[in-house]
């Protein structure tokens, strides 16, 4: 597996602020990779170093083999990004605006493919103005991924979305993965990262305070299990190893089905949650 992104020893200072404090990272080619962390933790400092448009104090950084600190227009053009504020071009239809930008790249995509890629043929002889928060949203990826990038960077692709438009966009970047590209995502969205990120990093405090995949990370997967039942007219939980055990024992206390039965393990949420708790002492 070859690595898109490698950081090793990132350091970066506003003045007073220690905003990121030796951040290490691997993103593997072809991977969804997720970094999530509260407001302030160094997320966008540190995707800004790796876009080639902030500085660094320290550290190695190397982006598809290259340092973006010495960012030619060649490497450039193998990188996607979609910024958090969409691309104000209310005037053009979504056609005018696709076409537009694949005249920037070497190696563009064919603009109609990439229109009914995400989703907006019937919406391309629109003017952009006229289109929805997320129908916006699905012109910006349009124009990250128009120049056929190897490596797509997208800044909280999905704040201000309904749940049915999320779901469409959370199959966009999965077929865009599907086709090779490697994808970094921030998100505050844990359920977001759980149901795209192959790994994510938890950035707290201008440090990596875990990584992983979602299912594992925090020892997640090895976590006690709650399980929860409804016993005389009383709601009963217990926290264990051995859920299994503790289910059969229910059973055949209650000879047969078990009233209002579940076994939880902490989600992505809990984990999250403990960790830059933990992160932030
Ligand atoms: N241009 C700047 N000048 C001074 N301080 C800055 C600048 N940009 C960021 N900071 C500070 O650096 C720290 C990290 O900010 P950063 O934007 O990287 O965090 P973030 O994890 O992306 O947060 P959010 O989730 O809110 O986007 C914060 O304390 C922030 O106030």
């Amino acid at each position: 597996m070859t690595t898109a992104v490698r950081v090793r020893g990132l350091t970066k200072r506003y003045g007073d602020v220690q905003a990121v404090k030796g951040i290490d990272l691997d993103i593997r080619e072809g991977e969804i990779f997720a970094i999530l962390g509260p407001n302030g933790a160094g997320k966008s400092t540190t995707v800004e170093i790796l876009e080639g448009y902030r500085t660094r104090d320290a550290g190695e950084v190397s982006v598809l083999g290259v340092d973006p600190a010495k960012a030619t227009r060649g490497w450039r053009s193998r990188i996607g990004i979609v910024l958090q504020t969409a691309e104000d071009a209310s005037e053009v239809t979504v056609r005018e605006l696709v076409h537009h930008f694949a005249g920037y790249y070497p190696h563009a995509k064919d603009p109609d493919e990439v229109i009914a890629k995400v989703g907006l043929m019937e919406k391309a002889g629109k003017r952009v103005r006229q289109l929805s928060g997320g129908q916006r949203r699905r012109v910006d990826v349009a124009l990250g991924v128009i120049g056929d990038p190897e490596l797509l960077f997208l800044d909280e692709p999905t704040t201000g979305f309904d749940p049915e438009a999320r779901r469409q966009f959370w199959e966009l970047i999965e077929s865009l993965a599907h086709d090779g590209t490697t994808i970094v995502l921030t998100t505050h969205y844990l359920d977001e990262a759980e149901a795209l990120a192959d790994r994510v990093a938890v950035v707290a405090g201008g440090r990596v305070v875990a990584e992983g995949e979602p299912g594992t990370l925090g020892g997640r997967a090895t976590a006690k299990a709650t399980v929860s039942w409804s016993e005389g007219g009383e709601q009963r939980s217990l926290e264990t190893g051995t859920p299994t055990e503790t289910v059969l024992e229910l059973t055949g206390r209650f000879d047969g089905e078990v009233p209002e039965l579940t076994v939880t393990r902490p989600s992505l949420e809990d984990i999250y949650l403990r960790l830059i708790e933990t992160g932030a002492r």
